[in-house]
């Protein structure tokens, strides 16, 4: 919560009052699919990208009114540190490359889409496969399938430890 969501929120809340005061700036979150869709195992994660996207939302209704934009970026698994880098439940550093984060985009293909979204003003974009993007819809549509979803894949993915 600290690093994904009290940090974009400080930032950005020093460096509104002139943003509003020359009534023009854009404000470029980047959240995750996780924003949108909560998947097993990634509480704290998956709460910081909400919370994330629930403080742009407001934001962007209202800062419309003094020309400034609001865009969230929801990329989905993209071939970066991410999963070498995180910290464990405990604390400790996690330090493996996960596969789906080794599977996922190269940064420079999505790096190019972030542009294209930015440069055009989008208000939110995901940046993802039909997967992520179906799970999206699902979760509003259909949660009671959806939640069976996760928890299969939760049951799957606990497997290899408790065998
Ligand atoms: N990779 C993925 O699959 C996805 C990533 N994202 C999001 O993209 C963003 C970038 O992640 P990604 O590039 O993948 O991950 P990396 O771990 O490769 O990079 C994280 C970056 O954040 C910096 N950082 C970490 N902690 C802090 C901190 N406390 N204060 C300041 N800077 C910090 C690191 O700086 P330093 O190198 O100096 O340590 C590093 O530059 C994150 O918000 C992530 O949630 C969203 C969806 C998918
Ligand atoms: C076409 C039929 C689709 C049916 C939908 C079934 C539902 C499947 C669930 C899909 C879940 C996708 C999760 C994607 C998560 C993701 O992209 O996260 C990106 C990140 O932020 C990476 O963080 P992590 O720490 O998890 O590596």
């Amino acid at each position: 919560m600290e690093t994904n969501y009290f940090g974009p929120v400080a930032l950005t809340k020093a460096l509104l009052p002139s943003m509003v005061q020359r009534q023009r700036g854009h404000v470029v979150a980047v959240s995750s699919v996780q924003g949108k869709i909560s998947v097993p195992f990634r509480s704290a994660y998956a709460a910081s990208k909400h919370a994330t996207q629930a403080f742009c939302d407001c934001l962007r209704a209202e800062l419309e009114q003094h020309g400034v934009a609001v865009t969230v970026l929801s990329p989905g698994y993209i071939r970066t540190n991410l999963s070498l880098n995180a910290i464990a439940a405990d604390g400790s550093r996690y330090g493996v490359m996960d596969e789906t984060t080794a599977r996922g985009r190269l940064p420079a293909d999505v790096a190019r889409d972030v542009l294209a979204a930015v440069g055009g003003k989008q208000q939110d974009v995901v940046l993802a496969g039909l997967v992520p993007a179906v799970a999206i819809y699902l979760r509003t549509l259909a949660p009671g399938l959806f939640f069976r979803l996760m928890a299969s894949r939760a049951r799957k993915e606990q497997k290899p430890k408790d065998a």
